[in-house]
């Protein structure tokens, strides 16, 4: 069982929650973690269980970013919004350094997510 954060702007929601849905029962084999928006929407829509943080701009980054640090994090599909300016910025920077200083796979763009997922669980995806 690997343990996985689950991170998407709120341009990027929509896109998360396709894809949690595509692997939805691969993910059911995982404990979840995520930011309180991102997690909020997964479970209301979804049968996933899922460990929220406060939310990205409340400090949840740097929460799940520490969970990093501490080992307690296998992956993380985090669905940054590239195209609009956010207020905790240095927050989101920090949360992808640590993946970087402790080695933990970090998927920034749905791309990325699918080909750590389909590693996962084997799944073929479906669509581009
Ligand atoms: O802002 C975020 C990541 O930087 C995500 O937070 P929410 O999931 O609460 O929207």
């Amino acid at each position: 069982m690997k343990r996985i954060a689950l991170i998407a702007h709120d341009q990027k929601k929509a896109e998360m929650l396709a894809f949690v849905k595509e692997h939805e029962s691969v993910l059911a084999q995982h404990f979840l973690l995520a930011t309180a928006t991102t997690g909020k929407i997964i479970a209301q829509n979804t049968a996933l269980t899922v460990k929220t943080y406060l939310s990205g701009p409340m400090g949840g980054d740097q929460q799940i970013g520490a969970q990093i640090a501490s080992q307690e994090v296998d992956i993380v599909i985090f669905l940054r919004d590239p195209l609009t300016a956010q207020p905790h910025e240095p927050d989101i920077t920090a949360l992808l350094r640590i993946c970087d200083v402790h080695n933990v796979p970090v998927a920034t763009n749905m791309q990325c997510a699918h080909l750590i997922l389909s590693c996962l669980g084997g799944v073929i995806r479906r669509s581009a």
